[in-house]
């Protein structure tokens, strides 16, 4: 990972990495056509700290999956800058890509179908640690039954394989390395509800007893409230909610939060570009409360107590 992307934070600072003013630009139009530059983040602020969960809500095509990538390093922002706490061991060493995994929605898609899946896990280990195979063998044989996997899968090819069984293995494969950030993109959405269920247990007992700090980017309401400890709610690049997850989504400020709480219910929210409002707030146009200044002023960021905050002129 390219050091001048995500940056280290000084030694005194607490959060493990620290957002600011995270703007990302992406060209888009056709090789030899006008190119236009599309807004994927927009001045986006956010800490996550040591050891917590936060779920990034939000419909397709709000951001959440960029706004993950960048945090690894994945995609240079336009400008603004993502810095990550220094490890907690005296060595000097710099910000490192171990520290921060991703673990994806399609686990069949994440593995490679030509090797076993002990070969996958065993790769990082291989490649960054340089040990002995007997102990490399060992670790994945360990990594696996971290996960409520029998070491015996090891040999196993990708098809041979649940989806489950996968997502376990890829788990594994993300904790090789010891990490301190999993940020885990639709982890569970192609997973049936039993086994989901236990992949967020999985997720949150991991969290819980090694402290793995985790972004999980979901568009499931029922999957942020069991596993978050707060949640980020984005709306086509902005953060517009940020707070612990019962107060915001019991007594959401932002008509969007309000919106999605209510597409839970059946009617759920698309985002559509053409609503999107060029100036402003960028929900104004779908905004049942919008106020004229909504359409001209982009609204600040509002705290609301110590840790609930949103960006709106007319909140709820
Ligand atoms: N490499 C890229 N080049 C150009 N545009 C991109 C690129 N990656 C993403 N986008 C665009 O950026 C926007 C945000 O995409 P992103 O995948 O981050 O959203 P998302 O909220 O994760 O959506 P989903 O839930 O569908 O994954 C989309 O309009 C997408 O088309």
């Amino acid at each position: 990972m390219p050091h001048n992307v995500v940056d280290v934070l000084p030694v005194s600072a607490s959060p493990l990495i620290r957002i600011r003013d995270a703007v990302l630009e992406f060209k888009i139009g056709k090789a030899w056509g006008a190119k236009r530059d599309l807004r994927v983040l927009d001045d986006i602020s956010l800490d996550v700290n040591e050891g917590e969960i936060i779920a990034l809500l939000g419909e397709s095509g709000s951001g959440k999956t960029t706004l993950g990538k960048s945090m690894l390093g994945l995609h240079p922002l336009t400008s603004g800058s993502i810095k990550i706490a220094p490890p907690k061991a005296a060595s000097p060493r710099r910000q490192n890509a171990h520290d921060l995994q991703m673990v994806f929605q399609d686990p069949l898609s994440s593995f490679n179908p030509r090797f076993t899946v002990g070969s996958s896990i065993a790769l990082p280990l291989r490649l960054q640690l340089k040990l002995s195979e007997e102990t490399i063998a060992e670790r994945v044989a360990e990594l696996l039954s971290r996960v409520g996997l029998n070491p015996g899968f090891a040999h196993r090819y990708p098809h041979e394989m649940s989806g489950g069984q996968l997502q376990r293995a890829a788990i594994a494969r993300a904790l090789a390395l010891s990490p301190r950030l999993i940020v885990a993109d639709e982890a569970v959405s192609k997973l049936d509800v039993s086994v989901r269920a236990q992949i967020l247990n999985l997720i949150k007992s991991l969290n819980r007893s090694e402290k793995i700090a985790f972004v999980f980017i979901t568009h499931d309401l029922g999957v942020a409230q069991f596993l978050a400890d707060r949640v980020a709610v984005m709306y086509f690049g902005r953060i517009v909610e940020l707070g612990p997850v019962d107060q915001v989504m019991d007594s959401p400020r932002h008509p969007y939060t309000t919106m999605l709480m209510n597409a839970r219910k059946g009617e759920a929210p698309v985002a559509d570009e053409a609503k999107r409002s060029a100036k402003g707030c960028n929900f104004a146009n779908r905004c049942p409360r919008a106020l004229g200044k909504c359409h001209d002023v982009r609204p600040e960021v509002t705290a609301f107590g110590d840790d609930h905050e949103f960006r709106c002129f007319n909140p709820v």
